[in-house]
Formats: C-alpha cells, sequence, structure tokens
C-alpha cells in the first residue's frame, strides 16, 4: 500500500521538461527526433534574431506566368506543370526559352536589404526539377538554357555582401527525374528510388561545395510516399548533411520517422530545427507553436509562389503583412515574404513598391523586430508585444488604437515599468489598477503601425517601477 501511496504522491517531473507538448515517448524510435527542445547553438541563435525573410521563387514556370495559350491557369503557378492544358512536352521544352538577361543580383539584393530582409530563401530547384545551378547530375539546368551562366552564385554572394544570409529551398519532389517515384509498387520501384535517393544526396552535397557560405535548406515536396516511408534515409540525410557542413539550419519538412509520421515524430516531438509547416498562415496564441522554433512562410496574393501574371484576388498591403512579421516576432517565429520574379529577371511593380513601403517602416522600427522574442504579456486588442531577446525592454506594436485612445497594459507578475516612449517622446501612463495602465496616444492618428518601448524592471526583490506609487 505504502509503494502505491508513494508513487500516487511522488509526482516526477518530465525528464526533458524544456518542451510543453505533453509527449507520450511511448514508441521507441529509431528515426524520431535526436533533439528535446530547441537548438541552443550559435547558428540556430543567429537564425533565430534574423526574425524577417525574403522567400525567392523563381524557375521555368515564370515564362507562362500561370497563363498559356489564352487560358488562365487557376493554380499556383509555380505547379503550371500539372496542369492539363500545358503539354509536359511543351513545359518540358520552356528551359529553351530562359534567358533572364535583366538579372541583377546587386539590385535583387540591394532590394531585398532596403526591405530589411535578414535572410533570403531561393528556390534552386522546384518540383519541375530545372536547376538555378549548372549542376553536373542533372542535365535539366540553367546551363542548357540560352543564359546559360550560374545563378545562383551571384545570388549568394550578393545577398551576403549585403548583409543577408542565404538559405537553398530544395524541391524532394522533381518531376523531371526518370527515378523520381511518387509511391513504390514494384521491385523496379524502389530500385529506381534507391537511386533517386542517391541523386538527391549527390546533389545537396554540390550545393554546400559550390555555396558554403549558406545557412540551411528549406525542404520541400517531402509529401509523397515514397520519402514518407523511408525515415532512416531522411535521418541520415539530415546527419550527413550536418557532418559536411556543421550547423546548417533545416526545417521539419526533411525529415519523416520510421513510421511515416513527418514534421512531429511519432511521439510528437518536432524533428529537425524549427517548425516549418506555418505556410500562409500564423499561430494564434503562443501555446500553438510548443516552445519550438518556428518559422511562417507567406504569399502576396492569396496562393502565387512563382510569377503569376493575372495576380487576381486580394494583394496583401505594406500593413496587412507587416501586421503578420509583427505578429510571427511576437509568438517567437520568423517571418518569410515571398516574391515572383519575370522570366526576364526583374520584379513586377507591385511587388518593388511592397519592398520599398514594407523597407520605410523597418528602417525606423526594425529594432522591434530583429531579436525580438515572445513578452510574457497579456496579448491586447491594439497589437502585439515583443520582448527584445534577454533584455527587459518590450516593444509595444500598435495596429489598433482604440477610440478612446487608451491603450491598455497589464505588467506581468513581478514586472514593473520603469519608462514608456514613443520614439523620443516620453510619455506618462496612467495607473487604472494594480499594475495595470492606460497609455493615452490622445488624438493620435496613423497610417502605419505605432512602436512604444516599455523599458520594465522584474524579479522577486525588484525596486518599485517609477509609476506604481499611487498619487
Ligand atoms: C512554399 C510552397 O511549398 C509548397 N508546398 O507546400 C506544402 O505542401 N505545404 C504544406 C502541406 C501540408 C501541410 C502544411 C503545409 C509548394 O508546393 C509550393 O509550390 C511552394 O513552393
Amino acid at each position: 500500500i505504502l509503494a502505491i501511496a508513494c508513487s500516487c504522491l511522488c509526482i516526477q517531473p518530465a525528464a526533458h521538461a524544456q518542451t510543453t507538448v505533453p509527449a507520450k515517448d511511448t514508441i521507441a524510435l529509431q528515426h524520431g527526433a535526436h533533439r528535446i527542445g530547441v537548438r541552443t547553438d550559435a547558428d540556430m541563435a543567429r537564425w533565430r534574431s534574423l526574425r524577417f525573410g525574403q522567400f525567392i521563387h523563381w524557375g521555368v514556370y515564370a515564362i507562362p506566368g500561370g497563363e498559356w495559350k489564352g487560358k488562365t491557369y487557376n493554380g499556383a503557378a509555380e505547379w503550371i506543370r500539372s496542369w492539363k492544358e500545358l503539354p509536359h512536352e511543351e513545359y518540358d521544352n520552356l528551359y529553351r526559352q530562359f534567358n533572364p538577361v535583366n538579372f541583377d543580383a546587386q539590385q535583387w539584393a540591394s532590394q531585398a536589404k532596403e526591405m530589411g530582409a535578414k535572410y533570403m530563401i531561393i528556390t534552386t530547384k522546384h518540383h519541375d526539377g530545372f536547376c538555378l545551378w549548372p549542376s553536373k547530375y542533372s542535365k535539366y539546368t540553367i546551363a542548357a538554357s540560352p543564359y546559360k551562366k550560374d545563378l545562383l552564385g551571384p545570388m549568394v554572394a550578393a545577398y551576403n555582401k549585403a548583409g543577408i544570409d542565404v538559405y537553398l529551398y530544395f524541391s524532394i519532389i522533381d518531376w523531371s527525374h526518370p527515378d523520381y517515384r511518387a509511391s513504390l509498387k514494384t521491385a523496379a520501384d524502389s530500385a529506381a528510388n534507391k537511386r533517386f535517393q542517391v541523386f538527391v544526396k549527390n546533389q545537396l552535397a554540390e550545393l554546400l561545395q559550390r555555396y558554403p557560405t549558406v545557412k540551411g535548406f528549406w525542404f520541400d515536396g517531402t509529401w509523397d510516399d515514397s520519402w514518407k516511408r523511408d525515415g532512416a534515409f531522411t535521418d541520415e540525410l539530415e546527419q550527413y548533411l550536418q557532418s559536411i557542413h556543421p550547423g546548417l539550419v533545416m526545417g521539419s519538412r526533411l525529415r519523416a520517422d520510421e513510421k511515416g509520421a513527418r514534421h512531429f515524430d511519432s511521439n510528437g516531438r518536432l524533428m529537425g530545427d524549427y517548425e516549418q509547416g506555418w505556410e500562409r498562415k500564423l499561430p494564434e496564441k503562443i501555446e500553438d507553436v510548443h516552445g519550438n522554433d518556428w518559422e511562417a512562410v507567406m504569399t502576396v496574393p492569396e496562393n502565387q509562389w512563382g510569377y503569376n501574371a493575372q495576380w487576381a484576388g486580394h494583394i496583401k498591403t505594406a500593413n496587412e503583412l507587416l501586421e503578420m512579421l509583427v505578429k510571427s516576432v511576437s509568438l517567437n517565429g520568423n517571418f518569410v515574404l515571398n516574391f515572383g520574379p519575370k522570366a526576364d529577371g526583374t520584379f513586377r511593380t507591385e511587388e518593388q513598391q511592397l519592398m520599398t513601403q514594407i523597407g520605410q517602416w523597418m528602417k525606423i522600427n526594425g529594432e522591434a523586430v530583429y531579436n525580438g522574442t515572445y513578452a510574457g504579456f497579456e496579448k491586447q486588442d491594439w497589437g502585439y508585444y515583443i520582448r527584445k531577446a534577454g533584455t527587459d525592454s518590450v516593444y509595444m506594436v500598435v495596429f489598433n488604437i482604440p477610440v478612446s485612445g487608451s491603450l491598455r497594459v497589464k505588467m506581468p507578475a513581478h514586472t514593473s515599468l520603469v519608462s514608456v516612449s514613443l520614439q523620443q517622446q516620453t510619455l506618462t501612463p496612467e495607473l487604472i489598477g494594480r499594475n495595470e495602465y492606460f497609455i493615452h496616444l490622445s488624438g493620435k492618428q496613423s497610417d502605419t503601425p505605432v512602436v512604444i518601448l516599455l523599458k520594465t524592471t522584474s524579479g522577486e526583490n525588484k525596486e518599485k517601477g517609477n509609476f506604481e506609487k499611487a498619487k
């Protein structure tokens, strides 16, 4: 009885309490997550500090741009090869026309820098298999096009020179490769898949050898059964890439465990270095990210990654996109905004205007975004809190100024307010309850987000803040 009493009385804390996911750990896995909790090394800390990235989807799909022989393709432009109106034979010969004579890596990098992006993700090859670099493992590359020259090298050099890290998008699905199989039905399929796995490993090693300053891979196209069913290979591949390029940052889309689970293994543990499932959607609250690092990727139209001439439907504005960026950072994540250059290497006017508008705000307010983390304050309707990593500085990024003009701020327990400022102007909050304030923005109107800096002090035996003494 004593033993029973003891076992139900002495609650053992979880052996590894870093994650908040109720991990079962009931399934023994060889190829599940090998790390519990976030990566704490310098390369991951750098990725985490960047917060704002630029995605670029560029390839031969930019030539049709979502249209073909007068008809409009309703899917995502980079998927047009899958449209019955466009014969594979015709699509697979588009590379003969791919000649981006107006491509200017320097110009691309400087407009990304102006926007305030700190990293860039480029499609080395999308699902169609066309390689933007002269891969020696494929004939279907930029070398076979009229342009001939490598596109990735100048991009990596120009972006790095502009102080922007580069990550390589790589699609595992490759519609151009004779050995690609979505599913494995026969022994011949399995033999082809083995050859395909060697091809993937060779191309990835080739990319790291050619572009040694890249910081990681952004894998995609890993949902087919042929990939999911070989968790061991995905595990070995990730470890191989880390061995030849230590510190690489790779998201959760690469891996499967030996039971075919993706992103999270069969015990609910995140595989890879950050959660990569937030595609064209954002988490709502901090609990949704389970203590993991994560990244959201976003399109300007509803769902177009490659260049799409039509750009039908709702086109997000700079303020909408800034709110997504700020919301992501307030929930401890990164936000990556996608652009689809034209076949000639230029960006459409609307995308250039967005980069300029976003950059104008980031130039003044980027300090609230870069190195931003979850602040631990109770969410209010006026917008989002962002804590400067490792400090007592908390930014309020205001998107909705209430009709009262008064912004409610509830201080977390054991945290006091030391000062409040709006750019260079000091504000005096009104104490309206126990450790609760109104910050009055009377008469303030703004057509861009307003940033207020709170200096706080926290801890059990802290000196009082400057506004707690009742009048
Ligand atoms: C970034 C996008 O990534 C893709 N697909 O992403 C996903 O499949 N996303 C996904 C799928 C299932 C669950 C959550 C996200 C591609 O097909 C698309 O062309 C684009 O490159």
